[in-house]
């Protein structure tokens, strides 16, 4: 039941943009991520990884001034040191193009730096900025060049910890599932708004933010967070998907660990209730954000869910995997996704596939971003008058965790300026926008 999505609707935002979020505003959040928070994510990997020592010290490339490792001297060089030369560049210098050239978006992204060359980390985007550095930590990482590393995830420690210290919530919340998806049809739209709101809590246990060892961020109660939810289209989106029967649903999925799971509870229920006959998961071609979910993340969640001792997680884990069996679960990956491009420039093919979609579901903080081409618009600009540009009809599920917003009260902001000062940053806080354009 694809509804005819029209493409020939403006594929730009209707409204005049306004000015990027740049990591050069000090005091910003944005400014605190480049200059802090991405050095000790740097730092994380190497902590948390084994990777070998130096393979022979770095040549003294520094004195050749202006110029950069080749890929030989990289290659030849440890992945330590890259993400130390990594770690020393940020904030104040300069970005360069990327040096591993048998990767397949080499060119592609070599486009995107080429407007940047001469500036440091501070005067590009916030956001292409973190979608460099991540970029540039599997670089360092030799992820795309063919030996040991190839392929790694250098993450892989984070999301798989990420997902144990959440077992008891998923123990707790597997039958509740279970009971929703065998009343089938006659399951209780309150069962798929319970669902939407965990979806959206899940979004907090995210890694980037939160390392796995600083504990559970998972046990919340939902209908006690309702309160926290400053834009509530709920209502408005169990409506809609009450009329679907067979329909498409896309999910443009965010992170690995216990969001995925919570993400794949909604899944299950749209499938189970035949609302959707097929979800497709868009996920993430590479590692990048930390916690961001593969393809290789769906199997290996399902996988770790069929091991858990309780019968009510095993049961839920084999009907995901039949899911996938069967090709009413879709796992597709594309190159955009790790993209630093706002979602009005998505390529024409992917705009072409996604326009096929009933309903598309985003995820998290940097996608919302990315929706909203990471600028600062005034946070009561209603959100659906920005993202006219999008090929169907769509539901952002997001935990503020940056400085941006839309849709929002002017009474709200101001109460929330005054009793909790770092609401837009600090994940407490979350919207669920229906764009039904
Ligand atoms: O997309 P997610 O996982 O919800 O959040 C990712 C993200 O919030 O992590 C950082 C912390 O704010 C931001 O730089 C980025 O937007």
């Amino acid at each position: 039941m694809a509804q005819e999505n029209s493409l020939s609707q403006s594929r730009f935002p209707k409204l005049p943009l306004p000015p990027q979020i740049m990591g050069s505003e000090i005091g910003s959040f944005a400014y605190n991520t480049v200059a802090h928070r991405l050095p000790d994510i740097a730092q994380r990997v190497i902590d948390d990884n084994k990777f070998p020592l130096a393979i022979k010290p770095l040549q003294n490339i520094k004195s050749r001034a202006g110029e950069t490792p080749t890929p030989q001297e990289f290659l030849e060089n440890s992945i330590v040191e890259n993400l130390q030369t990594l770690i020393q560049e940020l904030p104040y210098g300069k970005v360069r193009f990327l040096k591993d050239i048998e990767a397949p978006d080499i060119a592609a992204w070599n486009n995107y730096l080429e407007p940047y060359q001469g500036n440091n980390w501070l005067d590009i985007p916030w956001y292409f900025a973190e979608a460099y550095f991540y970029r540039r930590i599997l670089e360092a990482t030799n992820y795309f060049i063919p030996g040991d590393w190839q392929g790694f995830d250098p993450f892989e420690n984070q999301k798989r910890l990420g997902i144990l210290t959440s077992s008891k919530s998923i123990q707790a919340l597997s039958p509740l599932l279970n009971k929703w998806v065998n009343s089938g049809q006659d399951s209780h739209p309150d069962n798929l708004i319970a669902l939407l709101y965990i979806s959206l809590w899940g979004n907090r246990a995210d890694l980037s933010l939160w390392p796995a060892e600083s504990g559970d961020r998972s046990s919340i109660d939902i209908h006690q967070q309702k309160a926290y939810v400053l834009a509530d289209n709920t209502d408005a989106i169990a409506n809609q998907i009450s009329r679907f029967k067979d329909a498409r649903i896309d999910f443009i999925i965010d992170n690995a660990g216990f969001e995925l799971f919570g993400d794949l509870c909604l899944v299950d229920f749209l499938l189970a209730t035949n609302a959707a006959k097929t979800i497709y998961l868009q996920l993430k071609a590479h590692p990048t954000f930390v916690s961001d979910a593969m393809i290789k993340d769906i199997h290996q969640t399902i996988e770790f869910l069929g091991k858990d001792s309780d019968t009510q997680v095993q049961m839920l884990a084999s009907r995901w995997r039949w899911y996938i069996e069967s090709d009413r679960l879709r796992l597709c990956h594309d190159l955009f996704w790790t993209s630093p491009l706002a979602f009005w420039e998505m390529p024409d093919a992917l705009r072409q596939e996604l326009s096929e979609s009933d309903l598309i579901l985003i995820k998290g903080d940097a996608n919302y971003r990315r929706l909203l081409g990471d600028r600062h618009w005034p946070f009561t600009t209603r959100f659906e008058d920005i993202v006219t540009y999008f090929p169907a009809p769509m539901v952002a599920l997001r935990t503020l965790k940056a400085e941006l917003a839309s849709g929002l009260q002017l009474e709200q902001i101001e109460t929330l300026n005054r009793e909790d000062p770092q609401w837009l940053t600090n994940g407490r806080w979350g919207v669920i926008q229906f764009a039904n354009s």
